[in-house]
């Protein structure tokens, strides 16, 4: 339950020691704060707030951390990216410029990998409900694999495979039942979850899988959370996915690949991130030996830290005598959800180096969205900011932008992406009449407006 935990008022990390742990960010006497070598306050003063920025650096610094550290164990692991923490076409496209394969939730998912020039070879598909559509376009692509979730989705896929004439290459994800000691939202792989088949079935689903027409059993996977920096939970689910590879060989079957999910935490407050040499070290310790391929479906690990949301403060609004002022932000949980969702903490540092270093005051982080959940932090430590300054929320590149909404008509922000010195526009700040720009209305609605005359 490591983000549900409030946090504790005055021990917030300084902005020092939030810089200190982020390579890619610096503060600049007169450049303020700079995202590589881009100071933030170009962006802003050119697109406005809220905006996003993804640092196409810190993505392949953090892709080749993680492949390296699989490397070193003597058994490299195929690493696809779990598209639904960041599904931008950039993103993807510099992660796949490393090697990066691709994890998919969903029909859309898949196009987005395939657009963004992922090879379908390299493409796992995961997910508790995949519809007929979302198969059959997967097998017309000729992904690597489909990770299966119950005994009535093989059915489905065995039906759709036939109908293809193709034949479905499928790990079955199992749910092994062990608690990631993660946020109560993000956990996966308990019993009470809805992921994966429960791990006493699988022997006996996989000897189904190979008598079933259209359908080529291929081996197992498994997810067991998000946020985890634990390893013991990890080593529990393997050491339970080599038991079951040993069994499903004791039955006479053919078991050639393993994936072992995603999952790897980051540090948003003061937790140590999840280290991929002890991720590595565990897959290699409870599942090296077993002779099959390996991978892994990492989301948030690789692409978290790379991505800031800017933001300017409206305006400091005082409360009851006694209680802290709120800083009312033009961001809101419409653009990142995660706080108000999970209670998730996301670090916050002031884009001008002058407000950086000015008296700590406690706070309350709000949006203007008519939700009291619509906050980014209660109690929170940070330098005085007046209205008009502008603030940087960290390492929201995973599960950011991607849970957007329109709620209160707030168009989704601009996206932008930095490398080295450059900068660009990676989506454009939606327009607000795309938000009507579907509706239409019928015809039996009475049309005629009233005169006006009543009204305030
Ligand atoms: C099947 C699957 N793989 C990978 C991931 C990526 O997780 P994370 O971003 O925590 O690495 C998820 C999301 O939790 C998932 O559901
Ligand atoms: N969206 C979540 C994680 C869920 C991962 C997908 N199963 C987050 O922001 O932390």
């Amino acid at each position: 339950m490591a983000e549900a935990s409030p946090p504790c008022p005055g021990q917030d990390p300084s902005v020092a020691a939030l810089l200190a742990v982020r390579p890619a960010l610096s503060m600049h006497a007169m450049d303020g704060l700079v995202l590589e070598e881009v100071p933030l306050n170009t962006i802003a003063d050119a697109l406005g707030t809220p905006t996003w920025v993804m640092s196409a650096g810190t993505l392949r610094a953090r892709y080749q951390r993680l492949a390296t550290a699989f490397r070193a164990t003597g058994r490299p692991v195929s690493i696809h990216f779990a598209v639904k923490a960041n599904d931008h076409l950039a993103v993807l496209r510099v992660l796949a410029a490393q090697g990066a394969g691709a994890d998919v939730v969903s029909g859309g998912e898949l196009q987005r990998a395939l657009m963004a020039g992922i090879p379908a070879a390299r493409i796992v598909f995961s997910g508790v409900g995949k519809t007929m559509p979302e198969m059959q376009a997967a097998l017309r692509a000729g992904i690597a694999q489909i990770n299966v979730e119950s005994a009535e989705e093989l059915e489905l896929l065995s039906t759709v495979a036939q109908a293809e004439g193709l034949e479905a290459p499928v790990a079955l994800r199992i749910n092994p039942d062990v608690d990631a000691g993660t946020h109560a939202k993000i956990t996966t792989g308990l019993a009470t979850n809805k992921f994966g088949i429960p791990y006493n079935r699988a022997v006996d689903l996989y000897a189904h899988a190979a008598t079933l027409p259209g359908i080529r059993p291929v081996g197992l996977a498994m997810h067991i959370g998000s946020q985890i920096v634990r390893m013991q939970p990890y080593r529990t689910a393997y050491a339970r996915l080599a038991d079951l590879v040993r069994a499903i060989r004791a039955r006479g079957l053919h078991i050639e690949a393993l994936d072992c999910g995603g999952g790897l935490g980051i540090s948003y407050r003061d937790e140590t991130e999840g280290a991929p040499e002890a991720l590595a070290a565990a897959i290699h310790g409870e599942l090296g030996g077993l002779g099959t391929r390996l991978a892994i479906e990492p989301g948030r690990w690789l692409a978290g830290p790379a991505g800031l949301l800017l933001s300017t403060v409206i305006l400091r609004k005082r409360g009851y005598e006694g209680m802290p002022p709120f800083l009312v932000l033009d961001a809101a949980m419409n653009d990142l959800m995660r706080p108000s969702l999970y209670d998730a903490w996301h670090g916050i540092i002031p884009l001008s180096a002058r407000d950086a270093v000015a008296p700590a005051e406690q706070v309350h982080v709000v949006g203007p969205v008519c939700e009291s959940g619509d906050t980014f932090g209660h109690d929170r430590t940070l330098p005085h900011m007046d209205a008009g300054a502008r603030l940087a929320l960290l390492d929201c590149g995973a599960y950011g932008m991607v849970m957007s909404s329109t709620y209160n008509a707030r168009p989704l922000a601009a996206q932008v992406m930095v490398d080295g010195g450059h900068w660009a526009v990676i989506r454009e700040r939606q327009a607000i009449t795309e938000l009507w720009a579907a509706d239409s209305i019928p015809p039996w609605v009475d049309e005629t407006l009233l005169p006006s005359g009543g009204g305030l």
